[in-house]
């Protein structure tokens, strides 16, 4: 008997010191694992219908206004539900801020659509690339070969010969077709489109074989290919984006259409480059991009090459024309603002064309470029990232695993921090008449922190000196009802309908 109540004593101390142990390290454990941030408020949540979520909500192609409106009622970060994933979605500079730079070790990875994995070759360009060893041999490499401050000087006869021909063929217009609205976008998009395959290639091209298609391709069928069904494709939407536990059901119409887009601009660029290293004797410039990318990054395979010179040909072609556009665009509707700019112009180049050493001397340049970043921001929304652990933003709890959209746009439409934000107004970048350089970041146009634009210096220098340039040499009207095109397309801002104005040359 005594026996089996020292049995049973012993079974009893037994059981009830496992189950203290189990749920003392149940405790243990889940104090461990609830992170410093956990203890912090959730998100707001903007409501949505059951199982789409706002997917409805969102049905206009312009997720940065509607996510700017919502900002007004539920604050500068709040989530959203698209199907079954959701996303924070932050419009607020400080939030941004907090997101790009000081939280930026906890939200270094990047979230594509099904068209972007496609697209960009499961990431294979900087722009949207993890945050790894990849991410940091190809940014040294865009920096080094093409886009830094070193390169950059190399390249400047690009820029220079793109704003004398521009100039020229304004100027051929008003000789051939005075006060006939001139299409300023088709003139300097084309010319953008040289200097990007002069910086990939050492030469522009007319036209070019590809033998994967077994057609041969003129000059604007290969910006079709290169540049405008990649801007396109990559807002294209596959519902399985917001399903992804439907993955398996096949989304054929999409999938034709990208790998249709995908594997033409593949043929095109190989093409491109196949013809350059059949010329490598010619007299080509050999300081090109691609030949760089060749001699220092050779742990890259050749489609990857490929992706990356491709990418700085359609971030070339794409975001400084967006910029430019728009600034003429302002500057014909705003005559004073014209007329300002002409004469701190006029004081500082005396007469002698604008060149880009006298950037830093104009001010009211820089400030009515740095305006229209603002309110057009050619890049409204940054590619999604992703918190691959618990953080906060904005005092918020920020779940590992969440998506997160930084919305540029909203940042620089905030009532709160920007006086009548809908309004063009340079003088805002000017207090007093002058102008802090620090100033002109604020409205993070370019991004910050460790995935700040790589090509801020190149799109500074061409759309500056290009604005500076065409309203040295001429006079710009809108024509009757251009002001009432300001709807923008796509996935930068583009102005939907290129902008048609009338010119007149200042002096003969
Ligand atoms: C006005 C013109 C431009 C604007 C407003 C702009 C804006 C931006 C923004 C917002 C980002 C994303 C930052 C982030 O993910 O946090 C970015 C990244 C990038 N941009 Fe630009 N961009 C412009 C022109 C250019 C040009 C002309 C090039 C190259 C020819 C370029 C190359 C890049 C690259 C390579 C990245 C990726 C940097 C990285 O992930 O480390 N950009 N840009």
């Amino acid at each position: 008997m005594a026996f089996f109540s020292m049995i049973s004593i012993l079974l009893g101390f037994v059981i009830s010191s496992f189950i203290f142990i189990v749920f003392f390290k149940k405790l243990f454990f889940s104090r461990n694992n609830m992170s410093e941030f956990s203890t912090l408020p959730s998100v707001p949540v903007v409501p949505g219908f059951p199982v789409i979520g706002n997917l409805l909500q969102l049905k206009e192609k312009k997720p940065h206004k509607t996510f700017t409106k919502w900002s007004e009622l539920y604050g500068p970060i709040y989530s959203i539900k698209m199907g079954s994933s959701s996303l924070i979605v932050l419009n607020s500079t400080d939030t941004a801020k907090e997101a790009m730079v000081t939280r930026f070790p906890s939200i270094s990875t990047r979230k594509l659509s099904n068209a972007l994995t496609v697209l960009t070759c499961n990431k294979a360009m900087v722009a949207t690339s993890d945050y790894d060893d990849f991410h940091k041999l190809v940014k040294r490499c865009i920096l080094n070969g093409l886009l830094g401050a070193n390169a950059q000087k190399r390249k400047r006869h690009y820029r220079d010969v793109l704003i004398e021909n521009v100039y020229s063929k304004l100027h051929a217009h008003t000789r051939d077709h005075l006060q006939e609205p001139v299409n300023f976008r088709a003139i300097f998009e084309n010319e953008l489109f040289g200097v990007a395959l002069k910086q990939a290639f050492g030469k522009d091209v007319e036209s070019i074989y590809v033998k994967e298609l077994g057609e041969t391709l003129s000059r604007d069928e290969i910006f079709k290919v290169l540049v405008h069904d990649m801007m396109e494709g990559a807002i294209d939407v596959d519902w399985r984006d917001f399903f992804p536990y439907l993955k398996w059901i096949p989304n054929k119409s999409f999938e034709s259409r990208i790998q249709q887009k995908h594997k033409r601009r593949l043929a095109v660029m190989n093409a491109l480059i196949q013809d350059k290293q059949n010329d490598s004797e010619s007299k080509q410039d050999d300081d090109c991009y691609l030949n760089f990318l060749m001699a220092e990054a050779k742990t890259l395979t050749m489609e990857q090459i490929a992706i990356l010179v491709w990418e700085t040909i359609i971030e070339t072609s794409d975001t400084t024309l967006v910029t430019t556009e728009w600034a003429i665009y302002e500057l014909a509707k705003h005559q004073n603002v014209q007329d300002r700019l002409f004469k701190e112009i006029q004081s500082v180049c005396e007469g002698e064309k604008i060149k880009e050493e006298q950037l830093p001397r104009l001010p009211y340049l820089n400030a009515l470029f740095h305006e229209t970043l603002r309110k057009y921001s050619p890049a409204p929304l940054v590619p999604i990232r992703y918190a691959h652990e618990d953080t906060q933003i904005g005092g918020f709890h920020i779940p590992a695993g969440s998506e997160i959209a930084i919305n540029i746009y909203g940042c620089n439409m905030d009532k709160k921090r920007w006086e009548r934000p809908e309004e063009w107004w340079p003088e805002r970048f000017m207090e007093d008449g002058k102008y802090e350089l620090s100033d002109l970041h604020k409205t993070m146009a370019f991004g910050a922190g460790k995935r700040v634009c790589a090509g801020a210096l190149q799109a500074s220098l061409m759309a500056g000196i290009a604005i500076g340039r065409l309203v040295q040499e001429f006079e710009w009207k809108l024509i009757d009802g251009e002001e009432e095109n300001v709807d923008t397309y796509g996935l930068t801002s583009q102005k939907l309908y290129p902008l048609m104005a009338i010119i007149n040359p200042r002096r003969s």
